[in-house]
């Protein structure tokens, strides 16, 4: 870092380390700088703060972040401290910054406006160091009391003054350089909290305060900004000081700012309050907004106190503060202080971190979520940012970063608020460098090697390889094993977890040729005892061993959904069985034969024609099958039987029936099952014990039938339906299982899958795949 600095006096974007990452901002650059690159350095820095200064007072437009401006003044203040031959008359260290607006009228304070000294260290030392230095300004020693301070926010906003004449506002001015501000008054008396009129007022009292935007309204303001095609704002302070300082008082009305007081300008009764904490009390009396978040301390530990408490509260403000004010309350003390240029010394800002930082995007990597989607990731130049160092950002998907025109070696404004993870919020296009590259999603799964696919309508890229990804494999077992799915009882996330993790299960085939040996050994404990434990007890191992072998005799909806392609629910599992019938004219189906099956449309017909066309899912649905799971053949097209197009809701227990299978006879038959009752309802299905659905039911008048009659129904001819029409209008697009309705069957026995079937070779795409039996009888 020293060395960098030595050799490279310039580089202001390298910030990542070290002493300065702690908050000492620019010092330590200062301190190496070699004597003679000193005088071009500062007048190089004095140019930069000018040009800064410029674009943040007056054009409300910043061209630095915060943290480089603060340490590129530090860096110059420590400058100037070694070198105090080389400082000049103008330096930007020596006034009060800000600048008026030409175009608005000029108001002369009657006392200057100041700024305040700020504390670069945000842990308690900062406050120990101001505690410090005002005991010594006072010629206090250690017998003598505590000071006592006045705690308070430090508003994020610009400070402005308000002069009340016989208690009408009669002015109300900008702090512009602390001498000269802008007249803003027509624009100030559109501030909603702002009195017009105060009683019982000395006649000549000047409030002073900050004017503020909430974030809120900041980025309602934004969004209005963008639709019309206006430039935004960076952030609420510039905001708020591009609102208050205009020529139209309509533009400042229609943009909700705040006001706060904490401060007594000139006033003709000098005996008006004797404390700072007595002043707000006093302004608060008078209906003047003053922030409840204040605090009267005695000592160094209490001021700390205050600074960590309000960090703690910060994200819940509804506007941006960037540190707290500490005060000396007293009157008396805070004159025998008095003032170092333009600074109080018995004030002093003790500053956050800040919450936005520049770095360097060095890489994009991207990284492949339980679900398959691709997210990249941005990797950063380290920068110290909302108290820690950041090095990583999700970048979201591609649109984001589109959105952003972000390039590989951009510059880019990380942010980092409260416990929120950081973002990139900003890219600095000015500082672009020569071989910038643009970032392009990778066609392939990083992890696995799968076809990527993009999703236009959720904007985002997937890795296809659903049934194979490492990355999705846990999600994908417990979606395969799921209820409505393969149905293999005992199967949960916390069971297929230790399966995968311990190498056990790589694919959802893989759990067709799992062992009671290798389900009951014995493992070493990682956690807790090192005692050896069991995976499993060997009866749960036996149980699960048994609903495997149960859940191979499936159907062949239940198969597709199980498969966990994305965007297939249920019902669109249901409409592909009924339509292709079998596996081989399913995978083997083209995406325009995919797209014009009713009810699957573009998005689902390409995620099913991608998940089929990927070798490595073929490989394991090839493996599931010569495992043993298969199904009874699909009857294509069905007659409709009379429940077609009704609705049913099934409620108590039934004297023959689960639930689930009614449902999925109902279903199967074209009908309707809904959860709950309503005027809608066709059909009550009651059992034994029907509760509430029943009563209301019989509220609405639905008709209730019992089971029996329902069979009878099932049997019955109905008019002309397809069953998979009404069935597939209900699809739940998502990648959970939820309830699945099984295809239309013969009732044909399930048969056992032939032995002589081969598995498919790896890798190779359309090898033929091993039929389940029944469908190679037909
Ligand atoms: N990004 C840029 O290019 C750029 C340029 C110039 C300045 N800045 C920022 O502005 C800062 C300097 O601005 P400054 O001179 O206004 O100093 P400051 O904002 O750090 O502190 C002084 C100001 O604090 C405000 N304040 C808020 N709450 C207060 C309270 N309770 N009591 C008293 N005062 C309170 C007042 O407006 C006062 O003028 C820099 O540290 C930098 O962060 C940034
Ligand atoms: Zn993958």
């Amino acid at each position: 870092m020293t060395e960098e600095r030595k050799t490279d006096p310039a580089s202001d974007s390298s910030n990542s380390s070290g002493k300065e990452a702690q908050g000492f901002w620019g010092e330590a650059a200062a301190e190496a700088l070699a004597p003679e690159a000193a005088p071009a350095r500062m007048r190089e820095l004095e140019a930069k703060i000018s040009a800064a200064d410029h674009a943040y007072y007056v054009l409300d437009d910043p061209i630095l972040s915060d943290e480089e401006y603060d340490r590129l003044y530090h860096e110059l203040a420590a400058l100037e401290a070694r070198f105090p031959e080389l400082v000049s008359p103008a330096s930007p260290t020596h006034r009060v910054s800000g600048a008026v607006r030409e175009d608005l009228p000029k108001v002369t304070h009657a006392q200057p406006m100041l700024s305040i000294h700020t504390e670069t260290d945000f842990t308690a030392e900062g406050a120990k160091a101001f505690d410090e230095r005002v005991r010594k300004e006072l010629g206090l020693t250690d017998e003598d009391a505590p000071v006592v301070y006045d705690c308070e926010l430090k508003f994020d906003g610009l400070a402005m003054s308000m002069r009340y004449e016989k208690g009408v506002l009669v002015l109300a001015a900008t702090r512009g350089d602390g001498t000269t501000g802008e007249d803003v008054t027509a624009n100030v008396r559109t501030i909603r909290t702002i009195p017009l009129k105060l009683d019982g007022v000395p006649d000549v009292f000047e409030v002073r305060g900050e004017v503020i935007m909430h974030r809120a309204d900041f980025h309602a303001l934004n969004e209005r900004q963008l639709k019309d095609g206006k430039k935004t704002f960076v952030n609420p302070r510039n905001a708020a000081a591009g609102s208050l300082r205009q020529l139209d008082p309509k533009v400042t009305a229609a943009r909700r700012l705040h006001f706060y007081a904490y401060a007594l300008g000139e006033c003709s009764a000098p005996d008006f309050a004797a404390s700072q904490t007595e002043l707000l009390d006093r302004f608060k009396a008078l209906g003047l907004p003053v922030a409840d978040m204040r605090r009267r301390v005695e000592g160094p530990e209490a001021l700390a106190a205050f600074h960590d408490e309000v960090a703690a509260n910060r994200a819940e403000l509804p506007f941006d503060i960037d540190g707290v004010v500490y005060k000396v309350d007293d009157f008396g003390l805070q004159r025998e202080l008095g003032f170092l240029s333009r600074e109080p010394r018995w004030a002093c800002a003790h500053k956050y971190p800040p919450e936005e930082a520049v770095t360097v995007l060095e890489a994009i990597d991207v990284q492949v979520g339980r679900t398959g989607k691709l997210t990249p990731v941005a990797r950063l130049a380290p920068v110290f940012v909302g108290g820690v160092t950041v090095s990583n950002a999700t970048l979201h998907n591609e649109s984001f970063i589109a959105e952003l025109d972000l390039c590989i070696g951009d510059s880019v404004v990380v942010r980092r608020a409260g416990d929120v993870i950081p973002e990139v919020v900003r890219v600095l296009h000015e500082r672009r460098p020569e071989g910038a590259r643009r970032f392009q999603m990778p066609d392939h799964c990083p992890v696995c090697g799968s076809a990527t696919i993009r999703d236009e309508e959720e904007k985002d890229t997937r890795c296809t390889g659903g049934l194979f990804c490492p990355a999705q494999v846990k999600l994908a077992i417990v979606h395969f094993a799921s209820r409505r799915a393969a149905g293999i009882d005992g199967l949960g996330e916390k069971i297929v977890t230790m399966l995968v993790d311990e190498g056990l299960v790589s694919t959802p085939a893989d759990l067709f040729h799992l062992t009671h040996e290798a389900l009951t050994d014995f493992i070493t404990a990682t956690k807790g005892t090192e005692k050896p434990v069991r995976r499993m007890g060997p009866k749960a191992a036996q149980n699960l061993l048994d609903n495997l072998e149960r859940a191979k005799s499936t159907t062949f909806a239940r198969f597709i959904f199980a498969l966990g392609c994305r965007h297939v629910g249920e019902a669109t599992a249901l409409t592909l069985a009924t339509h292709f019938g079998t596996l081989d004219a399913l995978r083997n189906a083209t995406l325009e034969e995919l797209t014009h099956v009713d009810d699957v449309g573009e998005i689902v017909g390409e995620s099913v024609h991608a998940f089929f066309k990927e070798p490595h899912n073929e490989e394991v649905i090839g493996e599931l099958i010569t495992a043993g799971m298969h199904w009874p053949a699909v009857e294509k097209k069905t007659t409709a039987s009379a429940v077609a197009g009704k609705t049913f809701v099934i409620t108590g227990t039934l004297p023959t029936l689960k639930r689930d299978a009614a449902k999925d006879m109902l279903i199967a038959a074209g009908a309707k099952v809904a959860g709950s009752v309503s005027k809608k309802t066709d059909f009550v299905v009651a059992g034994a014990e029907a509760g509430s659905k029943l009563e209301k039911a019989e509220a609405l008048g639905v008709k209730v039938i019992d089971e029996a009659e329902m069979l009878a129904m099932l049997s019955a001819p109905g008019e002309a339906t397809a069953a998979t029409e009404e069935a597939a209008a209900e699809e739940p697009a998502s990648e959970t299982p939820q309830e699945v309705p099984a295809e239309t069957v013969k009732a044909a026995e399930p048969v056992k899958v032939a032995e002589t079937v081969k598995p498919v070779e790896k890798h190779e795409p359309r090898a033929p795949l091993p039929e389940p039996i029944q469908e190679t009888l037909f």
